[in-house]
């Protein structure tokens, strides 16, 4: 069974919502176990659980927020070095496009390279002239689809690459899906 944790900070649930999309998608691949959980939730079992992780923080001043930032300055040093390997990607909410939230991605994805994660971004097309290359992102609530899509495919993509990469499934290998990835690259 692949373990896989959305694991995300949000004060007025955008990025909840994101998390629960990116959970959605995770589930798509069979054999699947996700853990859905707010920082309040969780804690350093959760990550010693995970063979996978989804973070989200909303952008807060083009970074993640504070309290995303204590939760992982208070995990316990003694930790650090013994979960290396782990497969890892990143989502951020902010109030506008170019709000920031690439920013914030690449603050997440920072912290969890430090923590010894393997991490990776998108390539795929949710929408026309929309990706997701550092992560998913949205402006607000993730209510338009092209912004849902992406959440959903970070979700699935984390599966298929802790499920190839930890457990050596090779059809759950991103190349060797079948639904269409990039119906919108080009437009
Ligand atoms: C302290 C603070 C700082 C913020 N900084 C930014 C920012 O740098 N850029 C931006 O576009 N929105 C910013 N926002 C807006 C939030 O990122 C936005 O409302 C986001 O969707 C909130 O997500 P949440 O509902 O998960 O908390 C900020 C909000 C707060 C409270």
């Amino acid at each position: 069974m692949t373990k896989i944790l959305v694991l995300y900070h949000s004060n007025t649930t955008n990025t909840q919502r994101m998390a629960e999309l990116v959970a959605e998608g995770a589930q798509q691949l069979d054999e699947t176990e996700v853990r859905l959980r707010s920082i309040e939730e969780a804690d350093h079992a959760d990550l010693e659980w995970c063979d996978g992780l989804a973070l989200g923080s909303p952008t807060n001043y083009g970074c993640v927020s504070w309290q995303m930032k204590r939760w992982w300055d208070q995990q316990p040093i003694e930790n650090w070095g013994k979960r290396d390997g782990k497969i890892g990607c990143v989502f951020s909410s902010a109030g506008a496009w170019g709000g920031g939230q690439e920013w914030t991605c690449m603050a997440l994805l920072s912290i969890l390279i430090n923590y010894g994660f393997l991490v990776f971004g998108l390539t795929d097309y949710s929408g026309i002239k929309f990706s997701a290359h550092y992560g998913a992102i949205s402006a607000g609530a993730p209510e338009e689809e092209r912004v849902q899509e992406a959440c959903r495919r970070l979700g699935r993509r984390l599966s298929e690459w802790t499920a190839n990469m930890i457990h050596g499934r090779t059809e759950a290998h991103p190349l060797n899906q079948s639904y269409e990835r990039f119906k919108d690259l080009g437009k």
